[in-house]
């Protein structure tokens, strides 16, 4: 009996019509989250600013919790996981700037307005929350880890960020891995200039690539991803295979396709993804103490010559991420691991895809490919390295690469913000505790934003030529593809780098196409942007023209 009574209530309280409030009364009403009071009232706050409850939305059955997440895909709709962005824009298309649907239990607020995205970020606080990993949070408590980036917010994600971002936000510890990045891309270009590839092989190059440029970084050291004949080329096919199983299983978990392993680690799924963190946990292990040996040996060599016992790092090895990590921060070893991993698993993907997209831009706008390998022969010639002087001058390429994020945005929807405060987002008063998702992806495409926002025109993002092809002013906020603010991307450096290198040494060599009979993009999101269909690229090699110079612009 309690228990119907309990069902009815919850039937009640969820399909009856909210209550028409007035302006003034929609002030203390909040609808899913924290109660409201007056003298909390975010600034702005007027008589037109209305509750959440009259923010519109899917009605009836599309309103209720669970049930209104799974009839938004198909069989009920056209629309699965992966086309998440798709379906997330009709319903601006039907209910406007903003609107409130359910994603699981609870409502996402999703906007498209750069104002609202604005005064997100500008409100987020001291510790930004997204929504955790909940897979990767679970295995990391059932197996006694500490927290990695992703699955904590509030003081213990800070206790990591803050250790992270004086290592990684120093440009000399990015230009410290410079070198090897070449090394990296040089073995990416011999491996690509084969015919012999097909769409799948070279989509896993460019997913090796990734890794191993990324591998690079946390290791200070070649994993020897990109060389089939090293010695542990099969240890690699291993990791390589554990890296797509993480990812795969975070993307399934993250679209809520996957529940049980939330009640049981016997469940199959989670016992796949557990076994693929051990065996990359494994390699980390191992790589890690080979660096600690390293420390130990050169901290014993040091003693000896100056018989002091303080532990300095060479100039070489303050720019060492790893190195740095073990004997600058007060971090453990066990938290050092966990930033590896969120290193490792967030910096493979992300980087890989959003590489092939631009080649695949470049390739079907023969023109601005034509320029930028103009420029990039120019600062290089046709074998040497990318310097860090070249790569400060590459403002074509950079402009390129901005351009081909922003038609092609890298997540299906935005960054995603639970409101530390109570906000007021086009008018509606959204309370604390909300998830609102910003529509990037929509935001970066809209007319109002961008002229022929659906052309490829990286001279928009050029100062010299801007003028020529764009009539409006740049608004940051208008495209994010890193996020933005304290919680933004921590690789966004490293991946940057990656992709300048990595195209720069491939321009200098080989000429990108895409074979004719390719369809084009048709993007789906795996949780980064994906293909439909594998792409087809065809490497010729590049003749470079003679005395060919380029005027160089400056990005805005
Ligand atoms: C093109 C490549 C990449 C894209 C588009 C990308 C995009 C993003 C985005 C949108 C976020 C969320 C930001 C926010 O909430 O404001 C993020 C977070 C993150 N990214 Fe990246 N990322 C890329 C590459 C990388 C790389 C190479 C690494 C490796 C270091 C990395 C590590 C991370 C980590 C650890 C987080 C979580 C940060 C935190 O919660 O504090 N990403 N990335």
């Amino acid at each position: 009996m309690h228990k119907q009574n309990t069902l009815w209530r919850w039937l009640q309280n969820i399909c009856l019509k909210p209550r028409q409030l007035t302006a003034s009364a929609v002030l203390s009403t909040s609808e899913n989250a924290a109660r409201v009071n007056e003298k909390d009232l975010p600034l702005g706050t007027s008589n037109k600013t209305l509750p959440m409850s009259q923010m519109p939305g899917p009605k009836g059955l599309r309103k209720l919790p669970y049930l209104g997440t799974v009839l938004m895909f198909k069989p009920f709709s056209e629309y699965s996981p992966e086309t998440f962005g798709k379906l997330v824009s009709s319903m601006h298309d039907k209910y406007g700037h903003i609107f409130k649907s359910r994603l699981g239990k609870d409502y996402s607020v999703h906007t498209d307005s750069v104002r609202d995205v604005e005064t997100i970020f500008r409100t987020e606080g001291a510790y930004p929350q997204r929504r955790l990993m909940l897979l990767s949070k679970i295995y990391r408590e059932r197996n006694g880890l500490p927290p990695a980036l992703g699955t904590v917010s509030g003081p213990a994600w800070q206790e990591l960020r803050s250790a992270l971002n004086p290592l990684l936000n120093k440009p000399q510890v990015c230009l410290h891995y410079l070198p090897a990045q070449n090394m990296v891309a040089d073995d990416f270009v011999s491996r690509l200039d084969s015919s012999a590839l097909t769409p799948e092989g070279q989509s896993d190059m460019f997913f090796k690539f990734a890794a191993e440029s990324i591998g690079v970084v946390c290791f200070n050291q070649r994993l020897g991803l990109l060389d089939p004949d090293a010695d542990n080329a099969q240890e690699m096919i291993e990791l390589l295979e554990a890296f797509k199983t993480t990812l795969h299983c975070t993307f399934v978990a993250m679209i809520g396709l996957e529940r049980r392993y939330l009640r049981t680690d016997n469940d199959p799924f989670y016992r796949k993804y557990e076994s693929a963190m051990k065996l990359i946990r494994k390699r980390s292990m191992h790589y890690v103490e080979k660096v600690m040996v390293e420390l130990q040996r050169q901290s014993h060599q040091g003693e000896e010559s100056s018989g002091s016992s303080t532990h300095r790092l060479s100039p070489d090895r303050e720019s060492n991420l790893l190195a740095s990590m073990i004997t600058k921060s007060n971090l453990e070893i066990e938290k050092i691991l966990a930033i590896i991993d969120s290193m490792l698993i967030a910096g493979t993907d992300s980087t890989a895809r959003n590489l092939a997209i631009l080649f695949y831009n470049l390739a079907i706008n023969p023109e601005h490919q034509q320029r930028a390998a103009d420029e990039v022969l120019d600062l290089l010639g046709p074998d040497k390295p990318v310097t860090p002087e070249a790569l400060a001058k590459m403002n074509f390429l950079k402009s390129c690469v901005k351009e081909s994020m922003r038609l092609n945005f890298p997540l299906s929807n935005g960054t995603e913000r639970i409101l530390n405060k109570d906000t007021i987002l086009s008018g509606y008063l959204v309370p604390k505790g909300n998830s609102v998702i910003m529509s990037s992806s929509r935001s970066s495409l809209d007319s109002s934003n961008y002229d022929n926002p659906c052309q490829f025109q990286p001279d928009r993002w050029l100062r010299e030529s801007s003028d020529e092809v764009s009539t409006k002013r740049l608004d940051r906020f208008a495209t994010l593809p890193f996020g933005h603010g304290a919680r933004g991307c921590i690789g966004r450096r490293f991946a940057e780098m990656e992709i300048y290198v990595g195209t720069a040494k491939i321009l200098q060599k080989l000429h990108i196409s895409v074979d004719p009979s390719y369809p084009g993009l048709d993007p789906i999101y795996t949780p980064f942007i994906t293909p439909r269909l594998m792409i087809h690229f065809i490497f010729t090699k590049r003749h470079p023209p003679v005395g060919v110079s380029m005027s160089r612009g400056t990005n805005t």
